[in-house]
């Protein structure tokens, strides 16, 4: 069975206060993306355990750290799960804040439980993903949500960019987000971005801010120059998403930035 994973964006992010478990409380709109990663899980009679394969952008990781590999052991420490082959092919940018190490893990879960019929309901697969990482549990139902706590609480939210044209621009940089985080000062916004995020795109510039964007934006300026030349082609709201380096942009109207394909990967039309 062959599925694929998406890749999503933060619209705004407040980091609100340290927590004692070493994170950070957050609140995020997390919205769903039309970038893919590709999945594919068959049963392997004739083997044993996990056999995994990987292609596209290399991760420079040991297997055992792939988080498809983790959801796999995390499953197969809880049921009796039969041998399987796994092959992961990587588009989505990786450490781009686009969440695609956690969007392999969600659908990994998915997978599995949908392939062996192993019965976990979609409240129980996303605790199973809250133990793989902050980000992962928003992919099981993969629906535009207001993100709290860590990250991984989620209230159903009312933003659709179906009709606007949103562009995502990668750099050729990774960010590390423990280290981003370490970088920032939580403080606590006057109004919630979960009312701001009721307005219409055209009145986010004012209102809906990434806080990880004043020192990321220190240290790699380019991210800040991408983020102007979107709004210079006229985008209605431009950020970078989560922890980085992805910076996005949502236009009314279709557009081609051909003087950023050059030292990066754009991606059109991804909402
Ligand atoms: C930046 C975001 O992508 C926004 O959606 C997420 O908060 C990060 O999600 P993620 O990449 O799945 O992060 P995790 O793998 O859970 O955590 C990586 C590291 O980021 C830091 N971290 C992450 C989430 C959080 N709420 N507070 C944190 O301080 C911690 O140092 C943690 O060790
Ligand atoms: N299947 C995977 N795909 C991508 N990265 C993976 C995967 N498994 C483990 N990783 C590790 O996780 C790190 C972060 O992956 P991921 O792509 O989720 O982060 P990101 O792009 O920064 O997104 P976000 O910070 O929004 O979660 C990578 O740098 C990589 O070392």
């Amino acid at each position: 069975m062959t599925v694929f994973p998406n890749a999503k964006i933060n619209i705004g992010l407040t980091i609100t206060g340290k927590r004692s478990d070493g994170y950070h409380n957050i609140e995020t709109v997390l919205y769903p993306l039309k970038i893919y990663d590709v999945l594919e899980i068959i049963p392997n009679p004739d083997g044993e355990g996990l056999e995994f394969s990987i292609s596209g952008e290399s991760l420079a990781i040991p297997e055992e750290e792939n988080l498809c590999v983790k959801a796999f052991r995390l499953l197969e420490e809880r049921y009796r799960l039969p041998a399987v082959k796994m092959h992961l092919h990587k588009d989505i940018p990786s450490g781009a804040g686009l969440g695609g190490g956690s969007s392999d893990a969600a659908y990994t879960l998915r997978l599995l439980n949908d392939l062996f019929g192993l019965g976990i309901s979609r409240e129980g697969l996303k605790d199973y993903a809250r133990l793989l990482g902050s980000d992962c549990a928003f992919f099981i139902d993969n629906e535009p949500v207001y993100a709290f706590g860590k990250g991984d609480d989620f209230r159903p939210v009312r933003v659709d960019l179906s009709d606007y044209f949103l562009v995502v621009v990668m750099p050729d940089l990774a960010i590390a987000t423990a280290r981003a985080y370490a970088g920032v000062r939580p403080r606590k916004p006057l109004f919630s971005l979960e009312a701001k995020s009721s307005n219409p795109p055209e009145e986010w510039k004012a209102l809906v801010q990434n806080d990880f964007e004043e020192t990321i934006f220190k240290e790699f300026p380019e991210l800040s120059g991408i983020k102007e030349s979107l709004y210079a082609a006229g985008a209605l709201y431009a950020s970078m998403s989560g922890s980085g380096a992805a910076v996005y942009g949502i236009f009314r109207e279709k557009v081609h930035l051909p003087e950023l394909e050059g030292d990066c990967r754009v991606f059109y039309d991804a909402g």
